[in-house]
């Protein structure tokens, strides 16, 4: 009986940086456990649709390549677009082979497909102005200043963890592979697509490559909103949002409508830079798509958490 997209929920899952680790030795075990709670939900019937963050590995291609053209004199500069492209590229292989291992392992006679994707931006955002998209390692304020020194890069300090290269996050405008991904999904694959938030590309006649980084959860909910899922999912390493995160009085939330929400955005409930884009997409999502649910949560409590047992659910 082939597969029908009728039959099951769909859902797109935004995954957060606990779930790729730092490099890709790290990645390739850390994935194996991503796999598993993926494959979790694919076997509650669930059809995913699967993307991820790559603020440390776009920083990290960008810089050895950088380091290496300075140091050898033959290794060629890569573009900060392709660098994009090509953490889209190892991420997406090294999960949708995790994926498909589970599927077999589980006799689930499913199939993944990965999409490198491009997402049309605005040469008018104002995000181009001001760099706030974190990329790379970590380094202390000295090597960070040395760095800039050297490259002519941006960097800043973030959240109290230290210092990291800076670039251009434009919003997501459109998915330009979006035909081919919501295909993908009807035919049954379980898709990885929208890395990084897509490849920022301008459409000014054809496509060309921006150097910049969009935020994956406000693509996967531009994603989400287009595809007509059913929910978006943002998994990260907490299980629920909180108010007053990290203090004696936290409480945390189990579901918020849009006017809730942007209440607590008001009183600066959500860090800049960490929960307040999440809560943002969430917010986008159902704004546009009143028919969807949001849940923002934790990946070892994703199928839990789609199965209504916890998580953070944000509604219109
Ligand atoms: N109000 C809040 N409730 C819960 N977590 C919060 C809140 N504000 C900030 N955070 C922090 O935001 C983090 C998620 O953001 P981030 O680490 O940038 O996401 P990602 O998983 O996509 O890399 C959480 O792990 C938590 O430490
Ligand atoms: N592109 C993106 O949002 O990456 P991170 O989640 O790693 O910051």
């Amino acid at each position: 009986m082939p597969y029908q997209r009728g039959e099951g929920k769909t859902v797109v899952i935004a995954l957060g940086g606990n779930a790729l680790g730092n490099t890709p030795q790290e990645q390739l075990e850390l994935v194996k456990d991503t796999a598993a709670h993926i494959v979790d939900m694919v076997e509650d019937g669930v059809n995913v649709v699967v993307s991820h963050g790559n603020g440390p590995q776009v920083g990290m291609i960008n810089n050895a390549f950088a380091y290496a053209s300075a140091n050898d004199g033959k290794t060629p500069e890569m573009p900060f677009p392709e660098a994009g492209a090509m953490s889209q590229g190892y991420i997406g292989y090294q999960l949708s082979q995790a994926i498909l291992n589970e599927l077999k392992a589980r006799g689930i006679g499913r199939s993944t497909a990965c999409v490198v994707t491009q997402t049309v931006v605005d040469p008018a955002d104002p995000a181009f102005e001001n760099p706030t998209k974190p990329v790379g390692a970590f380094l202390t304020e000295e090597e960070a200043r040395a760095k800039a020194a050297e490259t002519g890069w941006t960097y800043k300090e973030d959240a109290g963890r230290g210092w990291r290269q800076v670039v251009a996050s434009p919003k997501p405008v459109r998915v330009v592979e979006f035909d081919a991904i919501s295909d993908l999904v009807d035919a049954g694959y379980v898709v990885v697509s929208t890395g990084g938030g897509g490849v920022p590309v301008f459409e000014e006649g054809g496509y060309a490559g921006v150097p910049a980084v969009i935020d994956k959860d406000r693509s996967s909910a531009l994603l989400a909103r287009e595809l007509g899922a059913d929910m978006l999912v943002i998994l990260t390493a907490v299980e629920k949002v909180c108010v007053n995160f990290n203090t004696p009085e936290q409480a945390e939330i189990d579901e918020m409508d849009v006017a809730q929400a942007r209440a607590y955005i008001e009183e600066g409930q959500f860090a800049p830079g960490s929960m307040l884009p999440k809560v943002e997409a969430c917010i986008d999502y159902v704004e546009a798509y009143p028919g969807g649910r949001a849940l923002i949560t934790s990946l070892e409590r994703a199928a839990a958490g789609l199965r209504g047992e916890t998580g953070t659910v944000i509604t219109a």
